[in-house]
Order: structure tokens, then C-alpha cells, then sequence
């Protein structure tokens, strides 16, 4: 099965009948203890992502560096969520930029391996995992730059629709978006609310429907991405962004992130339990 899933995953379109295969009644996974995280002076490493804080400019950058595609494992997860606390925690730490490390992949969205094979205990902690990361992200006090230098499908494309802006890599072998339902899946409505609060409820009926991914281009034209600069510029642009951002003074611009998102993150801390249901 595993095989298979990988050969799948190899050839796009046959994900879709795996993946309403996808079962969570095999044996429990070991949780690993959490990796190292950003201290306050320079840089952190876990196994799946390294923090460079520059306490001078008071910006974070993440680099996301587990291949092959960054795929949202939970243990992933964990790393992303307990270095984001930390550096929510530290009041020196004002914006931060996610990246990729990787080559052509700012993230594959959910690990799929993870999700297959695995105990109910795993799913349920997985998928709170999900939920959390989400979370963390969503309502982040700090100024988030998505610098999405590579292909972002499904929970990829969350990940950088929970940042304040997204500078995307003008390559058009690169794509964007929520494609659940080409995979068989449905996007839970917190990712619809979301894509909605991003491009819109026209743009997301239709991109959800079909399981749309788009081409930086397109993407840039339904405002799913902010900006598109040339590969090499992308975390060097995201950094000069940062700077213009920093210029508002934190405590008007935090009130109003909030006020724009805290009905949707209500919504989703109100139904946790109820989306586990996606996970079965
Ligand atoms: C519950 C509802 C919500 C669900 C949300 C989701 O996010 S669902 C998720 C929906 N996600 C998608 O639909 C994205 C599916 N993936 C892709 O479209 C492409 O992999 C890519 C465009 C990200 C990169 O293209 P590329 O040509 O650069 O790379 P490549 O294709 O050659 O893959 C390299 C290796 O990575 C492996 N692997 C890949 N993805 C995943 C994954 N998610 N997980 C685990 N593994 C994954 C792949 O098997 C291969 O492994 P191998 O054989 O070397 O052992």
C-alpha cells in the first residue's frame, strides 16, 4: 500500500481512490520528543526546521527543510508549533518569513504517509496538530511573510494563506491552491473560510469545486498571492517587505489583524472536536 501510495503520488490523479483508502487503524506511531527551538540570539535547528532570529531587526525566518517536500508530518507539525510559540513568547521577535530549503517545493500540504496506516490516537493527534499549527499561524501577533519559493498544493497552500503576505516565485512550473477535491477530499471549512477571507467567496467556490491549482500568474491575478518576483528574489524581497510592515506601529496593527480574524479562528476553536470527523 505504501508503495503504492508512493507511485501515486508520482502520478497525480491516481492519489484520488488511495486516499478515500486511507485508513487510521493500523499500529500506534511513537511520538517524538519536540526539537530544538529559536533562542533569542541567532539561530535554532530542529530536523525539520531552522529558525535564523535577527534580534537587531527583530525578524524571524524559518526555513522549512524536511524533503523531500516538506510534507506536514506531525511531527512537522510539532516543530512548527512549539517554535512558534516561542517566538510569539519573545516580545523582541516582531515579524516573521516561512521559506522552504527545499528545491521546487514550498510545502506538499498534509503528509500523506502520515496519515495512512496509522492508530486513531495518531489521527486524532495529527489532525489536532493540524488545527494548531493553524491556529498559531492564523492569529500570530507577529507580521507573517509567506516566501513561497516553490509549488504550495493543499495544506501548502493553508500554510501561506495564514501569513499577512505572500511573495511567490514567478516560475510557471510552480502551482498554488486548494486541490482536496481532485485528491476525493473535502478542504474543511476552515481552510474554505480561509481562502475565502483571501480571494474571496467566488474565487473559492470555484478553486475549491474544481480543486483548482494555479499558476503564480493566476494566482497572482485572483489575489491568492501578493506578489511575484524572479526565484532568487524571493526571500530578499520578503525581508524588504518585512521592513515596511515593521513601520506600523504593532499594537494598531495587531488590533486590526485580529478584528479581520478572530470570527474565523472562533469558528474553528468552537469546532475542533467536530472536524476530527474528517480524519476517519
Ligand atoms: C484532510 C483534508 C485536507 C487535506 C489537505 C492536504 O494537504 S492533503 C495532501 C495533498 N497534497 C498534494 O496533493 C500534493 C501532492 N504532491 C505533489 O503534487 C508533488 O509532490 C509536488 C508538486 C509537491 C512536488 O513535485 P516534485 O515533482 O518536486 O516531487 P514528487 O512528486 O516526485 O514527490 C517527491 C516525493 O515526495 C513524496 N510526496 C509528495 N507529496 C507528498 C505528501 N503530501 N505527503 C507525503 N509524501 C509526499 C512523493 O511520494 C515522492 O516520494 P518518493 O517517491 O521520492 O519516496
Amino acid at each position: 500500500m505504501k508503495m503504492a501510495l508512493r507511485a501515486c503520488l508520482r502520478t497525480k490523479p491516481g492519489l484520488t481512490g488511495l486516499l478515500s483508502q486511507l485508513s487510521c487503524s493500523g499500529h500506534a506511531a511513537a511520538r517524538r520528543a519536540p526539537a530544538l527551538v529559536a533562542q533569542r540570539s541567532s539561530s535554532s535547528t530542529s530536523q525539520k526546521i531552522k529558525v535564523d532570529f535577527d534580534q537587531s531587526s527583530g525578524v524571524a525566518v524559518m526555513h522549512m527543510q524536511s524533503p523531500p517536500v516538506n510534507s506536514l508530518s506531525l511531527e512537522f507539525l510539532t516543530d512548527v508549533c512549539i517554535a512558534l510559540e516561542k517566538l510569539e513568547m519573545d516580545k523582541s521577535c516582531r515579524g516573521l518569513v516561512v521559506t522552504s530549503s527545499q528545491p521546487k517545493v514550498f510545502s506538499a500540504g498534509l503528509d500523506i504517509l502520515d496519515m495512512y496506516g496509522k492508530s486513531p490516537e495518531h489521527c486524532a493527534e495529527f489532525w489536532k496538530a493540524v488545527q494548531e499549527m493553524w491556529l498559531k499561524f492564523y492569529g500570530s501577533n507577529m507580521i507573517t511573510i509567506a516566501a513561497v519559493n516553490g509549488s504550495s498544493p493543499a495544506g501548502g497552500c493553508l500554510l501561506s494563506m495564514t501569513c499577512d503576505y505572500r511573495i511567490m516565485a514567478d516560475n510557471p512550473r510552480y502551482s498554488i491552491g486548494l486541490n482536496e477535491t481532485k485528491l476525493g477530499i473535502v478542504a474543511p471549512f476552515w481552510f474554505k473560510d480561509t481562502m475565502v477571507n483571501t480571494v474571496g467567496h467566488r474565487a473559492t467556490e470555484m478553486a475549491l469545486q474544481l480543486g483548482l491549482l494555479y499558476s503564480p500568474a493566476e494566482a497572482l491575478k485572483i489575489g491568492l498571492v501578493d506578489q511575484l518576483v524572479h526565484e532568487d528574489q524571493v526571500l530578499t524581497t520578503a525581508t524588504e517587505t518585512m521592513t515596511k510592515w515593521l513601520a506600523i506601529p504593532d499594537h494598531a496593527r495587531q488590533l486590526t489583524k485580529s478584528m479581520m480574524r478572530k470570527p474565523t479562528i472562533d469558528k474553528l476553536a468552537a469546532n475542533r472536536e467536530l472536524t476530527k470527523s474528517m480524519m476517519r
